[in-house]
């Protein structure tokens, strides 16, 4: 059945809210949300193959070690393991992390959940019902009355059997109820069912109610989900007393944009899933949004330095790829191929370097990290997350210039000039084209050694004395080819005289067309690199690059490169 002409036979455009004074479009997003990870129920209960109690326990780590404070971990009343696992986590959680638990509004689901969290410390009761229309008609078969009249039972239960029970004095109670569907329910409805639930639990400035506002069908574009929130919180009463949580999930490929504009209108808390994983297209990603705020200067309040461990945490227990393009973790998003990325990434590094340098000298910084981040293609600095940069550009047939001298300056410390960089750019192209793939960073430098550095001659005792202010005369002998050769020149410095000596000794005419070098490392482990364009007998130039703790032998040694190149 191909797709509708006129769609609109058949999909309704979702209602925009007659909301004249929203005010969410004029603010912006300066702290962090409470986070709430629900990887270990939605994530899961969404899985194939979901996790193993081991993966759960693996899982549940990494949260906390990240710095995630609140942890939905199952679904108690769904099964055994999903029991066990909660009665795990209260006997190992640390004191500060509150442990979150999922029940429907169904008595002896609730009285098997709570009993999953006997002896916690910290302890938050999720409790949902459907609110829409279609959800109350079709699943339910209850109107609004009877869906409220449920809620409130429920929310008396669970308040009788934790805060209201003294036995349960050693834990401390949040209770958190979500009007499932709230995307796709009457706004004034889920302020009236919340009321009721509000009125029932009895909560305080100091122990908030959480009334979550889940997109559990993303239904619309991320601006109405923002009114529908901004709605609830100026509607709601006792506003003082809640936590306004969000739920998004990621039907229309939506989720972050609907959670960030959400907090711009007044939710205090999203729960999401690490790499967006979850039902259906997902959870909202929780790695984007702290990484988002993150690169604004926000602190996310969650640790992502070592960002390719939590990818293989996710990766290990949920069976499922983090895609290589998703937002800061993917394997591509910190790879530049296409050569113009390269050219201004390079450039831009290279322009941090001294910025960084320069305001270090003059004593302005302490660490090169309080300088504002300003890079060309990279809205964040690979190395804030465990990436190195290295790997952020990589080359192809669509590389330029700048990707190659970047690998070579990263691997081996040779900035090299720009003919140089241009002429290399050549030889990698053409090994790209014939291998149709990326080349590694071994093969580059690999490739690099052998057009100009190896190159057949072996030096061997050489002498460059001075014949007068402006001239040296060179004698020495290189091996080449199984043979001695003697060699002697003359020229106004140690350059020129060797390649007057190599020309005397091969009957040919060497010319020095570019030249440049720097110094590799520092302090007593410091060596010179040059880097040497010659002509011989006027045939196309070449280039040759030499290293060595001696910067007149580094020259000998490129300008033999170089030469190599026309035996
Ligand atoms: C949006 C979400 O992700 S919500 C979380 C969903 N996650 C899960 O469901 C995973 C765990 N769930 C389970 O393992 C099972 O649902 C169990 C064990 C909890 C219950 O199993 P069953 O009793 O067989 O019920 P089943 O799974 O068919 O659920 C549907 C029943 O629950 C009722 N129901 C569904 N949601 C709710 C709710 N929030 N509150 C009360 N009842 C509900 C339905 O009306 C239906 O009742 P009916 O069978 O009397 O018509
Ligand atoms: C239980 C609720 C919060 C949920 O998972 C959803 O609505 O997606």
């Amino acid at each position: 059945m191909p797709m509708l002409k006129d769609p609109s036979i058949k999909y309704r455009k979702f209602p925009s809210m007659n909301l004249p004074n929203r005010q969410w479009p004029s603010k912006s997003l300066d702290k962090a949300p409470r986070w709430l990870a629900t990887d270990l129920r939605d994530g899961n209960q969404s899985l194939p193959d979901p996790m193993s109690v081991l993966e759960k326990e693996l899982y549940f780590a990494k949260l906390v070690e990240i710095g995630y404070k609140e942890i939905e971990v199952a679904f108690p009343s769904a099964s055994q393991i999903d029991f066990d696992f909660t009665r795990s986590v209260v006997a190992k959680a640390p004191d500060d992390v509150w442990i979150q638990v999922l029940s429907p509004c169904r008595e002896e689901l609730i009285r098997r959940t709570i009993e999953s969290l006997k002896g916690a410390k910290k302890a938050i009761v999720h409790l949902y019902l459907a609110t829409s229309e279609c959800f109350r008609r079709i699943v339910f078969g209850m109107s609004e009355d009877e869906s409220v009249e449920l809620a409130v039972r429920c929310t008396k239960l669970v308040r009788s059997l934790t805060k209201d029970d003294p036995s349960t004095a050693g834990t401390e109670w949040q209770y958190e109820f979500s009007p499932e569907t709230f995307s796709d329910s009457s706004p004034e409805f889920v302020v009236r069912i919340c009321e009721a639930v509000k009125d029932a639990w009895g909560p305080s400035e100091d122990s908030k109610i959480i009334f979550n506002l889940p997109a559990t069908v993303e239904m619309s574009t991320p601006n109405v989900y923002a009114d529908q929130i901004e709605y609830f919180c100026t509607n709601i009463s006792e506003r003082n007393k809640i936590c306004v949580s969000v739920h998004p999930h990621n039907d229309r490929g939506c989720a972050v944009a609907a959670s960030e504009l959400a907090q711009l209108a007044g939710a205090d808390r999203v729960e999401g899933c690490l790499f967006g994983n979850g039902e259906r297209t997902g959870n909202v990603d929780l790695v984007t949004l702290a990484l988002n705020l993150y690169t604004q200067g926000v602190s996310p309040n969650v640790d992502f330095s070592d960002i390719m461990s939590v990818i293989k945490v996710v990766e290990q227990c949920n069976k499922i790829p983090v895609p290589d393009r998703a937002p800061y973790g993917g394997q591509l998003v910190v790879s530049a191929f296409s050569g113009s990325h390269q050219d201004a990434i390079k450039k831009g590094f290279n322009d941090r370097e001294e910025i960084v340098k320069a305001a270090t000298d003059s004593g302005e910084i302490s660490t090169s990290d309080a300088i504002k981040w300003q890079l060309p293609y990279l809205p964040l600095d690979p190395k804030d997350i465990g990436r190195t940069y290295e790997a952020v550009i990589r080359v192809n047939s669509q590389s330029g210039k700048g990707g190659a001298a970047w690998i070579i300056l990263t691997q081996l410390g040779l900035d090299l000039p720009r003919g140089l960089q241009i002429a290399f750019s050549k030889i990698v192209q053409r090994e790209a084209e014939v291998v149709g793939r990326e080349l590694k960073g071994s093969e580059i430098e690999a490739l690099f050694r052998k057009e100009y550095i190896s190159n057949g001659f072996v030096l061997k005792e050489y002498d460059i004395v001075r014949v007068d202010e402006h001239s040296r005369k060179f004698v020495g002998s290189v091996e080449f080819d199984g043979r001695e050769i003697r060699l002697s020149g003359v020229g106004n410095g140690p350059i020129s005289s060797f390649t007057d000596a190599l020309s005397n000794g091969f009957g040919v005419k060497v010319e020095v067309w570019d030249y440049k070098e720097h110094a590799i490392g520092q302090g007593s482990n410091v060596r010179a690199s040059t880097f040497i364009e010659i002509r011989v007998d006027g045939k196309e130039k070449r280039w040759g690059v030499g290293i060595h703790e001696d910067v007149v032998q580094a020259s000998i040694l490129s300008v033999l490169s170089s030469f190599a190149a026309f035996l």
